[in-house]
């Protein structure tokens, strides 16, 4: 395995008017691997998220360093990006993130077309194998709906697969099951575990879900009003948290979750974390 991180933030602030949103974040996200970035609502997660995908508002003053494959990237909007520092996403609302108007068939075409220069038919062919690989039923007929004909569950599969389908070495997924009832977000993280990891596909989860992220990721980045409080391994850090606000996730996650903690004792104990 390559031993340079994909992802390499240092010393990330970013100020949004006269509020310092994040300040001083640093964490690497290395190939094949899926971290994620824990902390409560508004602790600055999305506001990093964006800087990653280089998707801040205009109005967001940003310092540090993002390097992606290298490749110095903070001050890059994602439209003027290299090819190899682009980042796919997934976030949270699937029926915003695609158009409305526009078959399925059609939005999975198109990344095959532009970054793979497939032909019509070969990209109807690809677009049609990561549906049926998503699990999505019958996909031949799924991809001449529009996103609206789909439940939210399917739509967000449907989201996996365009980033996956851009092939690019970081994917950010934001709270991508948080909308989802939870047999579909056991579906649709699933997916993201089959599809991410080490396969090729580093991902940077961003989420307030310890259960969730405890299903998906190796290593967390626990983040409180932008500050990083705590980071390492994940079975580390739930089975031994240090900072009192990791103390209360970990709490809060074992009072919600009493059934798989006292099966399996432990979160720690899932261990398709560690297989793609
Ligand atoms: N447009 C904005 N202008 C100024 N401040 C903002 C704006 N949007 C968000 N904030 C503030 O920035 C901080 C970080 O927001 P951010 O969306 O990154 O948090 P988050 O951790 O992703 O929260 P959530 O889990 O609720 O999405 C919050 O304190 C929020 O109030």
């Amino acid at each position: 395995m390559c031993s340079e991180p994909v992802l390499s933030v240092r010393d990330l602030c970013i100020q949004i008017g006269r509020q310092q949103v994040v300040d001083g974040l640093s964490f690497d996200v290395m190939p094949g691997e899926r971290a994620c970035l824990l902390g409560a609502s508004g602790s600055g997660k999305s506001f990093t998220a964006k800087a990653v995908l280089g998707l801040l508002p205009p109005n967001a003053q940003v310092s540090g360093s993002i390097r992606i494959q290298g490749q110095e990237a903070i001050a890059i909007p994602a439209a003027r990006r290299r090819a190899d520092t682009r980042v796919s996403m997934v976030f949270q609302d699937s029926l915003s993130a695609l158009n409305p108007l526009v078959s399925i068939g059609a939005q999975l075409r198109e990344p095959f077309s532009r970054h793979h220069g497939l032909s019509r038919k070969a990209a109807t062919h690809a677009a049609v194998s990561l549906l049926a690989a998503m699990g999505l039923p019958d996909p031949q007929r799924l991809i001449k709906r529009t996103p609206a004909e789909l439940s939210g569950g399917q739509r967000q599969r449907v989201c996996i697969a365009l980033a996956m389908a851009c092939k690019t070495s970081l994917m950010v997924a934001d709270e991508p099951t948080t909308a989802l009832d939870v047999v579909t977000q056991a579906q649709v993280l699933g997916a993201l575990r089959e599809h991410t990891g080490t396969s090729g596909t580093a991902m940077l989860f961003i989420t307030h879900d310890l259960h969730a992220a405890s299903q998906l990721c190796q290593r967390a980045v626990i983040i409180e009003r932008g500050v990083m409080i705590e980071s390492g391994d994940l079975d580390t850090l739930i089975t031994s948290p240090q900072h009192p606000f990791t103390q209360e996730l970990v709490a809060a996650a074992h009072s919600v979750q009493p059934s798989k903690l006292n099966a399996a004792d432990s979160f720690a104990s899932i261990d398709y974390r560690k297989s793609a």
